[in-house]
């Protein structure tokens, strides 16, 4: 039986991550996304109430696939205006003692020297509670504004990402010894440079030749978060993720994505129970079923379809403007987001669903797995969902803002508590020691980080 299931917190530095439409609730405070004190304010509600961590999501261009331009995600706040989600951690976690960041950047676009100082500075300053969530991007915007002409091809961007994270791992893991740090005020040492080792990387994407420019923190390298699902995506997460967001509308096809994924961990040496699954869930509840119930219709009334359609089709690079509700979505091969894609147009000979069953279900929100009812019955729903689909724990998707926060601690977490779910809540003093109990702040001896 689960005793300690994760719990995190999803959401993304803008009016609206996939929650769309719900900015326009008088009772939503998404629009306050550039106040520091609003998250603030969030951070310290998550701790409160036992939250794991807080996991942001980020993209790095406009959404501008639907009719070819960013009119309509601009007009209706879908995912821009976007601010950057790294940039927020510090001030959070000086208000916070316990929660996690786990926090998306692109290794598409960035240079591991100088983002591997970035993590280690949040690590130093959040004590160890900082995970990067991995991913190698999918929007052509971002290519287009970043120096590409078009996005680097699927496969090859994670050949740099898997390359990107051996050169961060030399920075983080092998270039200063933690003795290296004397800090010798009467002989007046601080570093002894013996230590200090360059990491000598010259490979197909990267030359790093130094070492590291900052000094070891709490966990050295952050927890390693992955999101992708495709064959190549399944790879790259097998060998580097500690924890991975899995997509899916269906226990049984997250149950087979983690499966394949653990199966393909064994293969490169790492131990069982060496990564962890969360999946998105969207929760709607109340002191009753009926509370609830009014809940759900009031989402629903703010419930944007379009937008839901347009971050879609930027996300998978298909323009889903002229195609119908009520026709099922073909396979493609693109170059974004392949996993998403298939999430909707299924395996070859599967049958196939129209956009309104995934993106206007009767019974749930969007595309993801949505459970409505009292704390007790979505206790019982999320307690046999993370059974059928073999996960750890949710990434609950923030609906309404802070609300819907507030509503599942209220309602859901004394009954997840009840039925023993939460009942071994490590109180490691790093993330990776709350999510790991058994493990150290650094990765453990299987991970890729220790290899030299
Ligand atoms: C559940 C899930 C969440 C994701 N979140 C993000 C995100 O916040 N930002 C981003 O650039 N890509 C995100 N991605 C995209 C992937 O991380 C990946 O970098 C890329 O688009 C390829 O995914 P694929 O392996 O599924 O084809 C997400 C993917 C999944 C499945």
């Amino acid at each position: 039986m689960r005793k300690n299931i994760i719990l995190s917190g999803f959401t993304m530095a803008a009016v609206s991550h996939i929650n769309y439409g719900m900015w326009r609730d008088p009772q939503d405070n998404s629009h306050r996304y550039t106040d520091i004190a609003y998250w603030v304010e969030l951070a310290k509600l998550l701790e409160e109430q036992g939250f794991d961590c807080l996991f942001i999501a980020d993209a790095l261009g406009l959404i501008d696939s639907w009719q070819g331009s960013p009119a309509a995600s601009l007009a209706q706040g879908i995912q821009s205006p976007l601010i950057d989600p790294l940039l927020l951690v510090s001030a959070m976690a000086a208000h916070t003692s316990r929660l996690g960041f786990g926090v998306t950047v692109s290794t598409t676009y960035e240079q591991p020297y100088l983002l591997a100082r970035k993590f280690t500075t949040l690590d130093h300053l959040t004590k160890g509670r900082i995970a990067w969530n991995v991913v190698t991007s999918q929007l052509e915007s971002a290519a287009r504004n970043l120096g590409l002409e078009k996005q680097m091809d699927h496969d090859e961007r994670y050949e740099r990402a898997d390359e990107f994270l051996n050169v961060s791992y030399k920075l983080w893991q092998h270039s200063w010894e933690r003795a290296a740090l004397k800090r010798d005020k009467v002989a007046g040492v601080y570093t002894d440079p013996q230590r200090v080792h360059p990491v000598a990387h010259k490979g197909r994407w990267f030359t790093v030749p130094d070492a590291h420019l900052s000094e070891p923190s709490p966990q050295r390298t952050p927890v390693i978060f992955q999101a992708g699902g495709s064959p190549s995506g399944i790879d790259f997460a097998a060998r580097h993720a500690e924890v991975v967001f899995v997509a899916g509308l269906d226990a049984s096809g997250v149950k087979k994505q983690v499966a394949a994924i653990k199966a393909r961990a064994a293969e490169h040496g790492r131990a069982p129970g060496a990564i962890k699954f969360i999946s998105a869930v969207t929760v709607i509840t109340g002191a009753t079923e009926e509370e609830a119930q009014v809940n759900f219709a009031r989402r629903r009334a703010h419930y944007d379809l379009q937008g839901a359609l347009i971050h879609y089709g930027a996300s998978t690079g298909v323009d889903l403007s002229g195609h119908s509700l009520d026709a099922p979505l073909e396979w493609q091969q693109t170059n974004s987001n392949r996993s998403m894609l298939k999430m909707v147009t299924g395996e070859e000979g599967q049958p196939r669903k129209t956009l309104r069953e995934v993106f206007q279900p009767e019974e749930g929100l969007g595309r993801q797995k949505t459970f409505v009812g009292s704390g007790e019955s979505v206790a019982a729903q999320l307690e046999t969902w993370l059974d059928d689909s073999d996960t750890d724990g949710i990434n609950l998707a923030q609906w309404l803002s802070p609300g819907c926060f507030e509503d599942f601690a209220r309602w859901v977490i004394p009954a997840l508590k009840q039925r023993g779910l939460l009942s071994e809540k490590p109180t490691g003093p790093t993330l990776r020691q709350r999510l790991f109990p058994q493990g150290a702040a650094e990765p453990a001896s299987d991970h890729p980080a220790q290899q030299k």
